[in-house]
This record gives C-alpha cells, sequence and structure tokens, in this order.
C-alpha cells in the first residue's frame, strides 16, 4: 500500500474517486480514520480533533467499527476491592466501571464496602445459553405440529451441522413455538466464554439449510424476536439468555444503621413498595433499583455488546428482614449476556477493564472466565441496589447527586 496523508484520502472522496468506507483499502487505518474525520468535520465547521486522540491502532478497531472517526472516551473508575464468594470467581476483586454519571460508582463503592463489613457477596450463575430463534413459515398448524415433531426427532442430525460450524460451542436444546402457520424454534447454545451471538446465529444458519432441505417449512428470518436479543421481553426475563446469575449477603442491622444510615425494614419496606410493587403497577420487566447501572458501566469497561444492558437489567431484587433483625438482600439477573473472548473484548482498553476482574481471555475449563465475569457484575449489582435502596431511605439521593453528580 502507498503511503499517502489524511488530507490527500479526504481529496479523493470529495472529488468522488473513493467512497466514505474504503480509505482502508489505499492507506493505514488510522490515516483512513482522520480522513474521515476531516471530511466530517468540514460538514459542520467544527473542531472534532478530539475523537483522534484514542489509545490504539485504529487496525485493532477493524472487526469492531466501520466508518471509524476515532473513539470516544468514557471515564472508568473502580468500586472496590469487594469480596467476591463465587463458584467461578473468589477473591478481592475491583470492579471496573466506565460511566459519566456522577454519585455512581461512589455509590457501588460504598455498596461494596458495606458487602465486605459483612464478610463479602456470594454470586452464583444458575443458567447458561445464548440463544438464536429464526421464524419458519408452514402451510398451517398441522404443518406446524409436524415440523415440531421432525425437529424432536432430528436433533441430533441438527446438533451435527450447527456444531460443526464451531470448535466451542455446543447446542443444548431447541424450543418450538407455533403461532398459527409461524414455528418460532428457539436454539439454545453453551457458548463457553463467548458472549456468543455470532457463533449461535452461524450455527443457527446452518441447522436451518438442513430444515429447509428436509422439510417442507421456508426460513423466513434467521432472527424471529423469539431469541431475544437487544429488545425488553418476558422470554429473557422467564427462560434466561446468556448467563442467570445471582448475588445475594446477610448484612448485621448494626452495620446497616452504621453504614448505610437507616434499618434493614426500611429498607425491605422500599423494596417492596418501589421495586416489587411499583414496578409491577409500571408493567416493568426490571423488579430492581438501577441495575443497569452496574450492567453497563462494566459491559462498556470490559467490551461487552452495550444494546444488551436491556437483557442486562431484567433483574429481580429482594429484601428481608431477618429473623435477629438483620438485612438480605439479592440480586438475580435472568439474562446477561457476557464473553470474555471476542466482539469489543479484544479492544485493547476493554482488554485492560478484563485483566482487572482477572478474566481476560478463555477460561479454564472453558466458560469459566464468562461465569466469573457474570458473578462479578451481579456483585456489582447488589452493591449499586444496596446503596440506593439505602439512599432512598435515609433521604439521601438528591443531595448525594447534587453533591456529586453536577
Ligand atoms: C453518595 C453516597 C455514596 C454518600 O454516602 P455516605 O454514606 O453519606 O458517604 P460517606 O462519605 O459516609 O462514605 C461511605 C462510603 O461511600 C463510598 N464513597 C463515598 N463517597 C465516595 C466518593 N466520592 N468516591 C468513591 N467512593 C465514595 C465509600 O465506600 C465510603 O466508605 P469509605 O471507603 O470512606 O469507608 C450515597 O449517598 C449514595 O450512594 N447515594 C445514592 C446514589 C446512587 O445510588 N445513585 C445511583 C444512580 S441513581 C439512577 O441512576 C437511577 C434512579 C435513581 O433513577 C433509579 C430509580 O428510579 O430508583
Ligand atoms: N450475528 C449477530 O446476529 C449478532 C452479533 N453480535 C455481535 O457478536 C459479537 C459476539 O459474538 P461472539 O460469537 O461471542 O464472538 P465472535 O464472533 O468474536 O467469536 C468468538 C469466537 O472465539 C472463539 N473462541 C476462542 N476461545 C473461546 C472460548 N474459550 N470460549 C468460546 N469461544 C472461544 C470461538 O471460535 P469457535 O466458534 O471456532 O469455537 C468463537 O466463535 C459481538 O461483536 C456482538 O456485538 C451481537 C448481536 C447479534
Amino acid at each position: 500500500m502507498t503511503e499517502t496523508t489524511a488530507e490527500a484520502l479526504a481529496d479523493r472522496v470529495r472529488a468522488g474517486e473513493l467512497r466514505l468506507h474504503e480509505l482502508e483499502e489505499h492507506a493505514a487505518a488510522d490515516v483512513a480514520t482522520a480522513a474521515r474525520r476531516l471530511l466530517v468535520a468540514e460538514t459542520v465547521d467544527a473542531d472534532v480533533d478530539v475523537l483522534g486522540e484514542y489509545a490504539f491502532d485504529a487496525a485493532a478497531a477493524d472487526a469492531n467499527i466501520e466508518n471509524m472517526i476515532g473513539a470516544v472516551q468514557v471515564p472508568l473508575g473502580v468500586a472496590g476491592p469487594v469480596a467476591v464468594d463465587g463458584d467461578a470467581l473468589s477473591g478481592d476483586r475491583y470492579l471496573p466501571l466506565a460511566t459519566t454519571e456522577g454519585a455512581l460508582v461512589a455509590s457501588i463503592n460504598r455498596g461494596c464496602s458495606v458487602l465486605n463489613d459483612a464478610g463479602g457477596a456470594t454470586a452464583r450463575v444458575t443458567k447458561r445459553g445464548m440463544t438464536r430463534a429464526p421464524v419458519f413459515r408452514v402451510a398451517d398448524v398441522a404443518a406446524a405440529t409436524a415440523l415440531v415433531e421432525w425437529v424432536d426427532d432430528n436433533i441430533s442430525e441438527l446438533r451435527a451441522a450447527a456444531e460443526a460450524t464451531t470448535n466451542h460451542g455446543e447446542l443444548v436444546d431447541v424450543t418450538p413455538y407455533v403461532v398459527g402457520n409461524n414455528v418460532y424454534l428457539r436454539f439454545r447454545y453453551d457458548t463457553k466464554d463467548a458472549m456468543g451471538m455470532n457463533m449461535a446465529t452461524i450455527a443457527t444458519g446452518e441447522a436451518c439449510a438442513l430444515i429447509e432441505a428436509e422439510t417442507d417449512a421456508s426460513l423466513v428470518a434467521l432472527s424471529g424476536n423469539l431469541c431475544s436479543d437487544k429488545k425488553p421481553a418476558a422470554v429473557n426475563a422467564v427462560e434466561g439468555r446468556g448467563r442467570s446469575v445471582s448475588a445475594d449477603v446477610t448484612i448485621p442491622r448494626e452495620i446497616v444503621e452504621e453504614r448505610l444510615h437507616t434499618t434493614p425494614a426500611a429498607i425491605a419496606e422500599i423494596n417492596t413498595r418501589k421495586n416489587l410493587v411499583g414496578s409491577a403497577k409500571a408493567g416493568s420487566l426490571g423488579f430492581n433499583a438501577h441495575v443497569a447501572n452496574a450492567v453497563a458501566a462494566m459491559f462498556l469497561a470490559t467490551g461487552q455488546d452495550e444494546a444488551q444492558v436491556v437483557e442486562g437489567a431484567n433483574a429481580i431484587t429482594t429484601a428481608e428482614t431477618t429473623p435477629e433483625g438483620d438485612l438480605y438482600c439479592s440480586v438475580s439477573l435472568a439474562s446477561l449476556e457476557v464473553g470474555t473472548v471476542g466482539g469489543g473484548t479484544r479492544l485493547p482498553t476493554q482488554a485492560a477493564g478484563l485483566e482487572i476482574l482477572g478474566v481476560r481471555g478463555g477460561g479454564d475449563p472453558a466458560g469459566t472466565n464468562a461465569d466469573a465475569l457474570a458473578e462479578a457484575i451481579a456483585v456489582g449489582a447488589l452493591a449499586g441496589e444496596l446503596s440506593l435502596l439505602a439512599a432512598l431511605g435515609s433521604r439521601h439521593l438528591s443531595s448525594a447527586h447534587a453533591d456529586l453528580g453536577r
């Protein structure tokens, strides 16, 4: 490739010689990125040079972005270290949190410090499986039933077709849903340490080819929305998607009073009236206060697909007083889609976020690093729930944000 400058490359676009998305074929990725930034800046007559101050080679983002013009930077903080007793993650860990919401890291940090005072949080992954649900058109409901039976009879053949596309992925099961002459087949895979959406999609594509070859069903769309990816959906809340993960703690009453400035009974009442009854009245899928905050901040810090915060916030928080008058609190995230290989985890700053947790790359055995990341996020969510419920109990929410968030 001959060397060229960003200005010269931009000139060729202005002349109509090159299209904006073709520049990497004619220059190094950083030069192509700078040329596009010049072209975008001149359309608004603004200085956007700050977008060019990024900390990695643009070529490293080749599989993550098209038409790159630079990078936005989100401040990264840490909460903790927090003591975690998980199946896949144990010990004291800092939680990396990327956010622009002042007071959020302070809040999760307070929650972590209270978890430590109570002896740490327990976390467990209870279910795993990334799903893809194609929709097929069939003649009528009789044909729909026949297709469901065919799938049941030929699950080994479907498994072989799907698993031929991947070294790590395993087809766990296929759940059928019939709506008139529409058949949705929800394929669920163990994707090990990958979040698995590309893996599951490619594998399901091969299984669909077999179904079309062997039956009268016609594939309408490889994703029929019963998967359900990047949309609020009850199917994920009930059946799970990615990792289903729970974390909990019992906090002695004195610690709640001293560190959280409220009581176990007040936190339990707020949780019932706000997170359970209030959410039910609102028709919400999120029976929690702000699990999305911990999920989003840790997703950004560790290179997860940020659109999947939608499913990540499918969580229920419980809080109750124990017979001894202490506080039991838990959070259960039904559909946390996380990976420690592939996707955005390859980018250098996101890989560093995974390193802070000690979960970068493939686990031994495969799948344990993604389990560990899920457990860490669940603990961060628990810390955030405790701190916010307490701030509501002590009436500190608005003053906290007036002090730290403005
Ligand atoms: C702000 C606090 C923590 C003060 O809380 P406090 O108890 O007055 O603070 P403190 O000075 O006594 O410190 C207690 C601990 O908080 C942490 N802490 C304290 N300050 C910092 C700081 N600067 N940086 C890092 N950590 C900090 C730290 O762990 C510290 O312990 P230490 O380490 O000193 O032993 C508390 O009032 C709080 O957590 N408020 C709640 C804020 C919150 O949760 N915001 C979340 C976002 S709200 C939202 O987005 C969603 C919402 C609300 O709309 C959802 C809904 O509808 O519910
Ligand atoms: N295609 C789609 O419809 C959608 C795609 N996405 C995007 O998909 C990407 C995530 O897909 P995903 O499949 O996770 O990632 P990648 O497409 O980046 O693939 C990751 C690959 O890593 C390999 N691998 C190496 N070590 C391991 C290990 N220990 N465990 C598991 N896999 C391992 C696997 O190869 P092998 O399979 O050969 O074993 C796996 O397929 C994100 O960029 C996301 O934004 C998001 C939503 C929808």
